[in-house]
């Protein structure tokens, strides 16, 4: 799918498919194109380009959209309503809605049921609105950034009652800027920036990426960057201002290598990459890959 604003590709030919029963971290800076791709898929807008199915049909038709449960990054609730009747409101829509005290207990809002939601906290305000993405069993559900403005405890009840309703079986996405968020709950975990997806693996692959070292040097004679590419666990290989680069998993290994292989190098330099940096060198990579192509 693409999706253009006038001048702004905000995604641009992404092909994604959600697997029931994943629990899939998107992860993204600013302007990435996370809250668009949600709202391609909860059939809110349509693509300017290529075709979004929800359970195999059409976002917008009304038996497709009853599986799916969203939380967006903003939540309008009626200020004057209990917590207590606003779920059961929303759950009224639905066949088979969760029973509202068990939904209450899993966000931590059973203190809170008799308030009206325009006395509740940001944080409160927040947790029950991901409630109400699920009340009705949905066996997708989108949540854009739902723990913004949440502290410790309150986002680590909201973690757990997300991880439990996906352990229920259901598809749960989550957007997130941040890492933590996504190593704690995420299973499968998409990079997405300037619109495109930029990594889609399992937890652990792209932790490798993002746990990654770099190794920089300056190769005496250039045309060993080919004997650089299969040096241990290589994530990516970059060339700039006449500097070699390695993003690796093991830059001890990739060190002890070098020198073992008699590659002549100077200037040295070994350091960590940040997620910033994790998510540049993907940038790059991919920029570079569309250059070549072009
Ligand atoms: N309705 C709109 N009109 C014009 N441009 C838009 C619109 N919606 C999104 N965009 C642009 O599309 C790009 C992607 O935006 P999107 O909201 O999807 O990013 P995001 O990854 O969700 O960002 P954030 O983390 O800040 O929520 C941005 O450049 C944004 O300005």
């Amino acid at each position: 799918m693409t999706r253009t604003f006038d001048a702004v590709t905000a995604l641009d030919d992404v092909t994604l498919t959600l697997e029931e029963g994943q629990l899939i971290g998107m992860l993204g800076p600013n302007g990435a194109g996370k809250s668009t791709l949600l709202s391609l898929v909860s059939g809110l807008r349509r693509p300017s380009r290529g075709t979004v199915r929800l359970f195999g049909g059409d976002p917008r038709d009304a038996a497709n959209r009853i599986l799916l449960g969203t939380t967006p990054q903003e939540t309008g609730l009626p200020s004057t309503l209990k917590v207590r009747e606003v779920v059961d409101f929303v759950g009224g829509h639905y066949p088979a809605p969760m029973a509202t005290g068990e939904l209450m207990e899993m966000f931590g809002l059973t203190d809170l049921a008799s308030r009206q939601t325009g006395g509740l906290s940001g944080g409160q305000r927040r947790r029950l609105a991901v409630a109400l993405a699920i009340v009705g069993r949905p066996r997708l559900v989108l949540l854009d950034e739902p723990t913004t403005g949440l502290d410790v405890d309150a986002r680590r009840i909201l973690w757990d009652a997300v991880r439990g309703y996906h352990a229920s079986g259901a598809c749960v996405v989550v957007t997130s800027h941040y890492l933590e968020e996504i190593e704690a709950l995420a299973e499968r975990v998409v990079v997405i920036d300037g619109g495109r997806v930029l990594a889609d693996d399992d937890l652990p692959a792209i932790l490798a990426r993002v746990g990654a070292r770099h190794v920089r040097l300056t190769l005496e004679h250039p045309a060993d960057v080919d004997r650089l590419r299969d040096l241990p666990s290589v994530v990516d290989l970059s060339q700039q201002d006449g500097r070699t680069s390695v993003l690796t998993a093991d830059s001890d290994a990739v060190v002890r290598e070098l020198v073992r292989r008699d590659v002549a190098f100077s200037g040295l330099e070994v350091r960590g990459a940040s997620l910033e940096e994790a998510f540049l060198a993907m940038t790059e990579r991919e920029s570079a890959t569309q250059g070549a192509t072009r």
